[in-house]
């Protein structure tokens, strides 16, 4: 589905390559976490994944195709089967969720579909249905701007779901979560993908759900791949290097001496 070799890429908004080297195959309807520490470079690969930022050097293949040698409107088609939940969903304030869980579905509409939609969406059990998966289904007519963080999120991997698209991209999607909501999120995530027969590249600093959930685990440290493969193959010591290596040690994290004095009311 997917076929990137030695691909260089800047951040969205940067000029400066980020991602070195990146060789990276996508099978239609595979399932693929992403990790790396703060910086790795995960988000960048999603946005050029999602065909939002053109690859500085490397060769870039979509079903067979160059995206970045088509028209901008055979790019901008292109990009219709594709649905990016960014970590911090862009959803108007005003909006009621229904219509900014539908909206995912808005660059595959007709335009009166499409403004029906943003008035009085036809397809609000569509919505409903995606928001149920993921524990939200009471809130299908509040407005986004009276959603929790993490419910704020939810509604941005409800979009995925309904989606229509055949490839899935969620950066850092359980952030926001508790970790009780973060794994029946992802689950809910990962069997809307299997059903729809899309392909979910998934970004995230929940290592341990990585390794569980993910048949295939790419790792990115200073924007290289430095491991793609099965969670199996991945042993600590890499994960350590991945997560310590580019901590510069504490300068104050020696214990205190003497334990800090709790006050009074603490002690009983
Ligand atoms: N607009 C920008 N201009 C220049 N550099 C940028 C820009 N945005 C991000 N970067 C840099 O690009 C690198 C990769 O950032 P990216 O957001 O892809 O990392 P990440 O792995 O997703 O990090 P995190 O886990 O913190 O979200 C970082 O070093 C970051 O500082």
């Amino acid at each position: 589905m997917i076929s990137l070799s030695g691909i260089a890429a800047a951040a969205l908004g940067g000029t400066a390559p980020v991602l070195h080297g990146v060789d990276l195959e996508l099978a239609a309807g595979e399932q693929v976490a992403v990790i790396g520490a703060s910086g790795a470079g995960k988000t960048t690969l999603l946005n050029l994944l999602a065909l939002m930022q053109e690859p500085l050097a490397g060769r870039f293949a979509l079903e067979g195709r160059e995206p970045w040698v088509l028209t901008r409107s055979e790019r901008r088609l292109l990009r219709t089967g594709i649905a990016l939940a960014p970590q911090h969903p862009p959803l108007p304030p005003r909006q009621r969720v229904a219509v900014a869980v539908l909206a995912a579905r808005l660059p595959r509409m007709s335009f009166g579909r499409a403004l029906r939609t943003l008035w009085s969406p036809p397809d609000a059990p569509l919505a409903h249905a995606a928001l149920e998966k993921l524990d939200l289904p009471d809130k299908l007519w509040l407005r986004v701007d009276r959603l929790s963080g993490g419910e704020r999120q939810r509604v941005g991997l409800a979009r995925l779901l309904v989606s229509d698209t055949r490839l899935w991209l969620a950066d850092e999607p359980l952030a926001a979560l508790d970790p009780a909501r973060a794994e029946r999120s992802l689950a809910a995530l990962q069997k809307g993908a299997r059903e729809a027969g899309a392909a979910l590249v998934c970004s995230l600093h929940q290592v341990d759900l990585a390794l569980a959930r993910f048949p295939r685990v790419v790792a990115l440290s200073a924007g290289r791949v430095v491991y793609d493969g099965a969670p199996a193959g991945l042993g600590g010591e890499l994960l350590d290097e991945l997560y310590r290596s580019q901590l510069a040690p504490m300068a104050d994290a020696a214990p205190p001496a003497q334990p800090l004095p709790l006050p009074q009311a603490m002690c009983r």
